[in-house]
């Protein structure tokens, strides 16, 4: 089940699911926008019955009746995140969270605290999860190697992105482990279609684009190191969600302690195509 299937990701996420062929729940949880008066959203030609918040309890009763097994992802905003983690963790229904933003350590606590397996990750996109892991493997294996550089981190996205990138937040993190005291709120955040063009953001992805660089300067400015991951469109985070989802589900059926993994877990066992 997708939530929400409304949203850009969301959507992208559910076509996916189709495309693997893989059981696809026709129903899904929105938030408030008029899109619930409408009734349903089609995916890849199917139907899906939109979910108002007011319906969504009685609704989870129905669907985990009516599709045991049922995982979920969701795809919803930053202001939604940790409520529906609540909500689904308590539901007692494993789920993968692609949703950034919120406050992630509730967002741990409360899952952990409910016992439910899930995945959580602001990065879905198998090769910048591959990125991702190589930069936290250099942190962990040359902590300090970077002292005394200065960083410079620019991302841009599609204007109705409302948070700072997760997944900028989170290779952040390994740069403070390489030496570079570095504050989330030092993150350039470019929303601007013109900046965004002269960045080189294909005109044709200006309303779904992830553009990263991370800069590198030494003190005295000699050396320069440049990461960067440019992503148009949404399918590689799709596709990684779908991989997502599979290796859940694949964990739950094995039994074991209920356990939250991250996308780099799910690479790590090969699980992701
Ligand atoms: N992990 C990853 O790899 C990736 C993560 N993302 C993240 O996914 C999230 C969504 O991005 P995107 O699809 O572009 O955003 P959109 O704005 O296109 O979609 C968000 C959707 O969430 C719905 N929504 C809001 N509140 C709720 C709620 N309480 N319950 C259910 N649905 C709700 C909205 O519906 P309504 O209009 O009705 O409120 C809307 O359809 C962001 O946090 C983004 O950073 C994006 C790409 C990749
Ligand atoms: O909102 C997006 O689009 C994206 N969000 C994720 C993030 O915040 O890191 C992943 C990717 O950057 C696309």
């Amino acid at each position: 089940m997708v939530n929400s299937c409304t949203g850009k990701m969301g959507h992208a996420t559910a076509e996916a699911v189709v495309r693997a062929g893989l059981p696809f729940v026709p129903y899904s949880f929105t938030g408030s926008s008029e899109a619930v008066a409408v009734g349903n959203v089609g995916v890849s030609g199917i139907p899906v019955e939109l979910v108002a918040p007011a319906e969504r309890q009685s609704a989870m009763e129905r669907l985990k009746a009516q599709f045991p097994g049922l995982i979920i992802i969701d795809f919803t905003l930053p202001s939604a995140v940790n409520d529906n983690a609540r909500f689904y963790a308590a539901s007692g229904v494993p789920f993968v969270m692609g949703t950034t933003g919120g406050d992630r350590e509730a967002l741990i606590r409360d899952v952990e605290a409910a016992g439910v397996s899930a995945v959580i990750a602001p990065q879905m996109g198998k090769q910048v999860v591959a990125f991702q892991a190589t930069m936290a493997l250099m942190a962990e294996n040359f902590p300090g190697a970077f002292a005394g550089y200065r960083l410079e981190v620019t991302e841009s996205h599609q204007r109705s992105k409302v948070d700072i990138s997760g997944t900028a937040k989170a290779v952040v993190e390994s740069f403070r482990q390489l030496g570079i005291p570095f504050s989330e709120a030092g993150i350039r955040r470019v929303r601007d279609a013109r900046t965004q063009v002269s960045m080189g953001v294909p005109q044709a992805h200006l309303g779904g684009h992830a553009f990263h660089t991370y800069r590198l300067v030494s003190p005295d400015e000699s050396v320069a190191f440049e990461f960067k991951h440019n992503v148009c469109g949404r399918e590689i985070y799709a596709e990684g969600t779908v991989d997502a989802a599979l290796f859940l589900a694949a964990k739950v059926a094995q039994g074991g302690p209920p356990r939250i993994y991250n996308m780099v877990d799910v690479l790590r066992e090969g699980a992701m195509r």
